[in-house]
This record gives C-alpha cells, structure tokens and sequence, in this order.
C-alpha cells in the first residue's frame, strides 16, 4: 500500500510551502529533497551547481530518492527536476501517491523572482523566457507522471491544501 504522498512540479508552483502546511494539517510527516540535500551538504542549492556541478547535485536527488523508499506516512516535496530522472519516478511510484501542483507562468515568475538567486537554472537575463522554455520541455512529463493535479492560482493556502486533502483522502 501506498503511505507517501510526493508534490511534484515545475520551480515555483508551491510543492514545499504546499507540503509543509498539508502536512501538518493531515497529520503526515514532511520531507522536502532539496532541503535534505542542503543539509547533507551544508551548501545552499546554487552554491552545489556553481561549485560542484548539477551533474553532483542529480546523483544526491537520486541517492536520496532511493532512500525514501523505506518512508511511510510522508509528504515528499520533490525539487522540479527529480521526476525527469525516470529511475525516481519509478522508485516514487512504489510507495507514493504523486500529485502534480501546477500553476501559471506568470504565477511562476513572480513567485521565484522573490528570490532570484535561489534557483541555479532560472539565473539568467530572462527568467521569463527560459521559464516559458523549460516549462514546455517538461509539462508533459510531468502530466504524465501523477496521479493527479491541482492548480496553485491563489495566495490561500488553506484552500488550496484543503483541495489535496480531500482527493487524496477520497479518492487515492
Ligand atoms: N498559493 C500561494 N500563494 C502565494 N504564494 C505562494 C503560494 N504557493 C507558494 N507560494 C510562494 O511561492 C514561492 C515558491 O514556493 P515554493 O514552495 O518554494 O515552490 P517550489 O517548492 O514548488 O519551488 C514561495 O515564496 C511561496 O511562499
Ligand atoms: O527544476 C529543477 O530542475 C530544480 C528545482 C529546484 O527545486 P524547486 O522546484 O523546489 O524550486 C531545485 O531542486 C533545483 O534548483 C533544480
Ligand atoms: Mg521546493
């Protein structure tokens, strides 16, 4: 049986701060991939692409991914790039529901320019357009990917995790 749930999602639609507020209110543990990496490196995202290369940061994703097969009543927050590696998607799908959160481009631009430094792939001269790009290169992968999908359009996020709790409840 499955006892995870993983947030999956381009940069910005809100897995994280999603994860931690739905994990509380349904009484699951939270787990959010990026931060376990920070920890583990004592380096800040940006800080392991610049200094040792994304190629290192995706082995620690996988790695870690590997780890969490043995979690049980958790919310896995995912970083946007995890599931495009297919080995963590179907280490995922062993004992995770896995919910697509999902948002506009402009949402994410707004949302990730709040702190523009903190995703290595998003610095550039324009965010918006390597944005518009990336999301096109991935949104079909991640479709295909979950179990299902809800939209993050709003600033409430109360509402908004009141909506995954009741499909996930109901229906996973
Ligand atoms: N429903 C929402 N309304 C307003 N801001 C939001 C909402 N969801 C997320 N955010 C904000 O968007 C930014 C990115 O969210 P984050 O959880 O880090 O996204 P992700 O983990 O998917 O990259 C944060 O500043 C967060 O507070
Ligand atoms: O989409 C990606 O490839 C990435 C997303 C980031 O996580 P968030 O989706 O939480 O921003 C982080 O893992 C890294 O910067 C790479
Ligand atoms: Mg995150």
């Amino acid at each position: 049986m499955k006892t995870n749930l993983a947030l999956i999602g381009f940069m910005g639609v809100g897995k994280t701060t999603i994860g931690k507020v739905l994990a509380k209110k349904i009484d699951m543990n939270f787990f959010d991939l990026d931060y376990e990496i920070m920890k583990r490196e004592n380096m800040k995202v940006n800080e392991i692409f610049k200094e040792k290369g994304e190629h290192y940061f995706r082995n620690l994703e996988e790695e870690i991914i590997k780890e969490c097969e043995t979690m049980s009543n958790t919310i896995i927050a995912t970083g946007g790039g995890t599931i495009l590696n297919k080995n963590n998607l179907l280490s995922l799908r062993k004992h995770a529901n896995i919910c697509l959160i999902s948002t506009s481009i402009d949402n994410i631009y707004k949302r990730v320019m709040r702190r523009p430094n903190k995703r290595p792939l998003l610095i550039c001269k324009d965010t918006y357009e390597k944005i518009k790009k990336l999301l096109n290169d991935r949104k079909d992968i991640y479709k295909n990917s979950c179990d299902f999908e809800v939209y993050n359009k709003n600033e409430d996020l109360d509402e908004i995790t009141d909506i995954i709790k009741k499909i996930y409840i109901e229906e996973m």
